[in-house]
């Protein structure tokens, strides 16, 4: 087997009294799409800022690629290859879709000696890239304020994936999308795992994890209550993990 792509290692993190995290262990492949699955106030959270660089642990390692790497910023993390994709959209909504594409890094040219924005190259490879992906937008020169929350993930997916990302991370990406939107959004999920990303979401939505993940991993408590194959669980021994019923089989695995 090819060597993970994160190794979680005993992950810990207090906040003064309050031990959200007791020592979280798991790992994540490429291509692998990971369902975050634990009761309100779990440490899922908490645990997803920690591996984006948006939140220090207490203790514990993070191997990334096969080498010891714990972001010290979201920067840091989004340089490496590791993007948050969070419910309230990291988009600009005031400019268009391509200005939001290349935001930082944009194409440009020289006219006279003096460097100038390359539109139209830059218009092209959005085009390319959305084509590739297969997600419509009416016109590439829409200011995004003017895009449904669907079209908005969608942007942002392909533009983490077009600058080389390789784990994005989730949180209750869906909460605020329609049915159609969402079903789109889990498609697009897998389409991107495909390309060898690894993906976590979180969600509380039983349905939703067993239609995208590979593996559904259970948190509760701070603690990894149950590490699971998606076709060798149900949703029923998921939610005894997540109450911490206790149900025959059912106990953490892997
Ligand atoms: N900034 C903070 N300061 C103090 N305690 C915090 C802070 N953030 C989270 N906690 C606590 O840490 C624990 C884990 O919270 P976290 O938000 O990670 O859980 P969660 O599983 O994401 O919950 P939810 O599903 O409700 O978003 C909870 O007890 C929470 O109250």
């Amino acid at each position: 087997m090819s060597e993970p792509l994160l190794v979680l290692d005993n992950i810990t993190k207090n906040y003064g009294a309050i031990h959200a995290l007791r020592g979280i262990s798991f790992s994540i492949a490429r291509g692998e799409v990971v369902a975050l699955l634990g009761d309100n106030g779990a440490g899922k959270s908490t645990l997803v800022k920690i591996i984006a660089g948006g939140l220090e642990p207490t203790s514990g390692r993070m191997l990334f690629e096969g080498k010891e790497f714990l972001a010290k910023s979201p920067a840091e993390a989004k340089a490496a290859g590791i993007e948050t994709v969070y419910q309230d959209l990291s988009l600009c909504t005031n400019v268009d879709v391509v200005a939001n594409f290349f935001m930082g890094r944009e194409i440009t040219r020289k006219v006279l000696g003096v460097p100038v924005l390359d539109e139209r190259a830059m218009e092209a490879v959005v085009a390319r890239a959305l084509a590739n992906a297969g997600t419509r937008i009416p016109s590439l020169r829409t200011k995004v304020e003017h895009l449904s929350g669907g079209q908005r993930q969608a942007i942002e997916l392909n533009r983490f994936v077009h600058w080389g990302g390789k784990l994005v991370l989730l949180d209750e990406p869906f909460a605020a999308l329609g049915v159609e939107q969402t079903r789109r959004g889990l498609d697009m999920i897998r389409q991107v795992a495909s390309q060898g990303i690894g993906v976590v979401i979180i969600t509380h939505i039983m349905q939703q994890a067993f239609q995208v993940a590979d593996r559904i991993v259970v948190i509760r408590q701070g603690v990894v209550a149950g590490d699971v194959a998606r076709n060798k669980t149900s949703p029923d021994a998921v939610i005894n993990m997540i109450t911490g019923e206790t149900l025959a089989g059912a106990g953490p695995a892997g």
